[in-house]
């Protein structure tokens, strides 16, 4: 079977989310190209129900009825919060769930979602899945409308009061992280959702990307026994592979390559799909070494062993370097790297860009292969950089 894909279909009150998720529903399964199934579910049915076993309110009214709803949203909210206290591993059990529940569709989307930064969140739990965020956006003025007007149309999301209250979290630009993807739902009708879907969730189904992933080989037991070691790098040694590593990393970005001053890569893996990449869409190279490497003058930072390193080898870590004066203040730049598990080697480039003057906001980052379970975004998030776009064109389970 396909890999499965995921969605977090996030936003705020009335922004739509429901309604998106389920006309991305039919885009996927009317999907010509491609027989694919999809479910869309709510996080918060959940919550509903249980909420119903403890206090024999109406689950149907619950479900449906949004004045019933209105009611009983503060106690649900209270009971929500009680429960998590108790279990405080309760949103990654009602995750799993869905997921494990949603075994026979190729996409699940999921939405009622309360959590901050969900992807970075729930990856590792499902490290075989491609899990992505997309947030449904809508002005204040339509998201009023919608609530006037969509009666019986729930919403899933028992924090109406909290967000409404507090607009500050109704700015996306007072996230502090990075959903992957944003659609702006203001018009009303599906025909902008439909065009979305089409644009941005459907090519993860293309078959470009799966011959891209069929190029990867697991290695068993390499460089320690128990480890399944993907050679991400093997692709660049197949006929065809390295053009279309760098077509697919050009056409995937969701930035406009009309804006990016410089590709910034690491050595060694870094390189080879950076520089084929920047040939592709004729934007400069910023190249980071190991210390010693490169002529002054030049800044550098300290950066630990990504996972394999430090599998393969008994040293701790090494200082990178790159030229003080390659990327010019304030530029746009995109990092690439061939893989991303750990996350230590893009923090200690995006260190190193930070000493450079480039700041957080200037930054994307693109990685050939990503491996959820040792959950690099949240290291990245921790780190200071959860509001940087990461994008990752494969997808990997395994250690
Ligand atoms: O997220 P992380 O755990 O940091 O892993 C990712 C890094 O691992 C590999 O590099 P490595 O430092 O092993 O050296 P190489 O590129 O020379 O193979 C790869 O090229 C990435 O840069
Ligand atoms: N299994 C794996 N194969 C290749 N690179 C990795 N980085 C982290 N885990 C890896």
């Amino acid at each position: 079977m396909e890999q499965k894909l995921i969605i977090l279909v996030t936003g705020e009150s009335c922004a739509g989310k429901d309604y998106c998720a389920n006309v991305w529903v039919s885009v996927f399964t009317t999907c010509r190209h491609k027989s694919l199934t999809a479910r869309a579910v709510s996080i918060s049915d959940v919550t509903k129900r249980e909420y119903v076993a403890a206090t024999g309110a109406d689950l149907s009214h619950l479900l449906g009825n949004r004045a019933y709803k209105e009611q009983h949203r503060p106690a649900l909210t209270t009971f929500f919060q009680e429960q998590v206290r108790q279990r405080p591993w309760l949103p990654e059990e009602h995750f799993l769930n869905l997921a494990y529940g949603a075994r026979d569709v190729n996409v699940l989307l999921i939405t009622g979602m309360r959590d901050e930064a969900p992807l970075t969140a729930f990856s590792h739990l499902v490290p075989d899945s491609r899990l992505l965020e997309v947030r449904v956006q809508a002005s204040e003025q339509t998201r009023r409308v919608r609530r006037g007007c969509h009666e019986g149309d729930d919403d899933g999301d028992e924090n109406k009061d909290n967000e409404d209250s507090n607009n500050v979290r109704s700015n996306l630009m007072a996230l502090d992280y990075r959903p992957s993807l944003i659609f702006d739902n203001d018009k009303t009708g599906k025909e902008g959702a439909k065009r979305f879907a089409e644009n941005y969730l459907l090519p993860f189904f293309h078959e470009d990307l799966q011959r891209l992933a069929n190029m990867v080989r697991p290695v068993p037991d390499f460089p320690r026994p128990g480890i399944e070691f993907r050679h991400v790098l093997d692709i660049s040694q197949q006929p065809g592979g390295l053009a279309l590593c760098a077509s697919l990393l050009q056409t995937h970005f969701t930035g406009d390559w009309a804006k990016v001053d410089a590709v910034v890569c690491c050595e060694a893996g870094g390189f080879v799909y950076a520089s084929a990449l920047a040939l592709q869409v004729n934007v400069p190279l910023v190249l980071i070494r190991e210390a010693g490497k490169l002529p002054p003058p030049t800044i550098s930072v300290i950066k630990p062993l990504s996972h394999i390193s430090s599998l393969a080898s008994n040293s701790k870590e090494k200082r990178i370097e790159m030229g003080r004066d390659v990327v010019p203040r304030g530029a746009s730049v995109v990092v690439v790297d061939d893989v991303l598990s750990t996350g230590e080697t893009l923090c200690a480039v995006l260190q190193l860009l930070d000493e450079a003057d480039i700041g957080a906001e200037d930054v994307s980052i693109m990685a050939v292969a990503e491996f959820q379970v040792h959950r690099g975004r949240e290291l990245l998030r921790r780190r200071g950089f959860g509001r940087i776009n990461i994008q990752s064109l494969l997808v990997f389970g395994g250690a």
